[in-house]
Order: C-alpha cells, then sequence, then structure tokens
C-alpha cells in the first residue's frame, strides 16, 4: 500500500514507566490531504472508518482539512466504541493575530485534535517549511500537550543521489533539536521513503497513509494489518 513508514516512540497516553514495560503499539495515520472534495463526503469517511476499525489493537488516527476537522470529529465521537483519533495537517505557531490563513495549536487541541503533522513532504515542497520551522512547529505542538507526526524523508532526486541517510538524519536531528526524552514520548516518527518495504522493516511499526486512507474499506484494511479485525 501507500504511505509512509511510521514510527512510534509511545504508545498513546502512556507513561514514561509504563512504556517501558509495554510493547510498542502499531499506528495508522490517514492523512487525507486535500480531499474529500465537501463536508459530506468527509463525514461519510470518517463515520466509515470509525466503524470498520472499532475492533482493532492497533491506535487509528484521520488526519482530514481544516475546514473539516470539527464535523469529522463529532462523526468519530458519535460510533459506539470509536477508536479513531483526529489530527491536522500543519500548524502555525504563533497563539493569534494577524497570520491570515494560520490555525494555532491552542484552536487545534480546541477541536479535538490531539495528533499535528509537522513537516510533512508536501509542506516542506510545496509551501517551504524549513528545517527549522518544522522544529518550531514540533516544539508547538509539544508545548500544547499535543503530539507531533515528525515527519521525515528524501526526495526522489535526493534519493537517486544517494543521498536518503545523509537527508533522514539532518530531518530527524535539526526537526527533534531541543526536544527532551521525556518529551520523545509525545513524538511520532513518519518516514516517507522513496522506495521500501514498510512492515518487514525492523522499527518501523506503522504507517502514515496518504490516498489509500480516502478509501476507508482500503484503510481498514491497511489498519488491520497487524491486528486483525477480531470476530
Ligand atoms: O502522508 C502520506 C504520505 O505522503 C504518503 O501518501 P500516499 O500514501 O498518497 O503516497
Amino acid at each position: 500500500f501507500h504511505g509512509a513508514g511510521v514510527t512510534t516512540t509511545a504508545p498513546r497516553g502512556s507513561s514514561s514507566a509504563s512504556f517501558q514495560m509495554m510493547a510498542r503499539v502499531p499506528f495508522i495515520a490517514g492523512n487525507w490531504k486535500m480531499n474529500p472534495l465537501d463536508v459530506d463526503s468527509a463525514k461519510d469517511l470518517a463515520k466509515s472508518v470509525s466503524e470498520a476499525t472499532t475492533s482493532v489493537e492497533v491506535e487509528v488516527a484521520v488526519i482530514p482539512p481544516h475546514p473539516f476537522l470539527v464535523p469529522v470529529k463529532d462523526q468519530v465521537d458519535g460510533v459506539d466504541g470509536n477508536k479513531v483519533a483526529v489530527g491536522s495537517q500543519d500548524l502555525y505557531t504563533e497563539d493569534a493575530g494577524a497570520f491570515t490563513g494560520a490555525s494555532s495549536t491552542g484552536m487545534l487541541a480546541s477541536v479535538g485534535c490531539e495528533y499535528i503533522l509537522c513537516g510533512h513532504s508536501e509542506r516542506r515542497s510545496v509551501f517551504g517549511d524549513s528545517d527549522e520551522m518544522v522544529n518550531k512547529k514540533v516544539h508547538k505542538v509539544l508545548d500544547q500537550g499535543l503530539k507531533a507526526i515528525l515527519c521525515i524523508g528524501e526526495s526522489k532526486e535526493e534519493y537517486e543521489a544517494g543521498l536518503n541517510k545523509e537527508i533522514c538524519a539532518v530531518h530527524i536531528g535539526k526537526g527533534l533539536t531541543g526536544v527532551t526524552a521525556e518529551q520523545m514520548e509525545s513524538i511520532v516518527i513518519a518516514y516517507e521513503p522513496t522506495v521500501y518495504e514498510l512492515m518487514a522493516c525492523p522499527d518501523i511499526d506503522g504507517a502514515l497513509v496518504g490516498g489509500a486512507s480516502l478509501v476507508a474499506e482500503k484503510f481498514a484494511r491497511i489498519v488491520g494489518f497487524k491486528a486483525p479485525v477480531s470476530a
């Protein structure tokens, strides 16, 4: 399937001590990017995903566009046994003010976001997010008490130039500058590789799924990759 490998640093809601005692819990997030086209489609998708994943034993999140955050949260919360958390695709690093088009972490927390993507490859390539900006965003998310999904990975050109390890090292090193070991409990690292065999790789225990997360049945199958839905 299409997606990015995710390394979870701690299960959602776990404490440092309990994490050391527990196995890492797979985490599958569906990044809807700039889809679907309208709020009714977003509500339908959210409800279907939630209903299809109530029995899984992995962490699940959907990450819709900002206009759909509230209706999506309402939909998933309305499903009995819902396991689906909601995340935001981006944030701005100020709290409020004259920043047209931006959303603050406080606003995102207030509508129920638990996760926020930082440094997605499309934010880096289309919108110009630098490593320094990504690092500021990571800290802003942590300061808000939310979980940051730090996206890393090389471009096709960088891969072809043999720079994949170097690029990942830079993205991780700069993206996590100043983050403490304790704060790492609230960090998920999503590797968006050019060439990959995701779930077979050691230390990859999840996926950030793009296009395939727009069809509930496909996404539910991916979510069940390591933890099949029980009968
Ligand atoms: O956020 C997800 C990654 O960019 C992968 O997207 P994709 O599954 O559509 O290839």
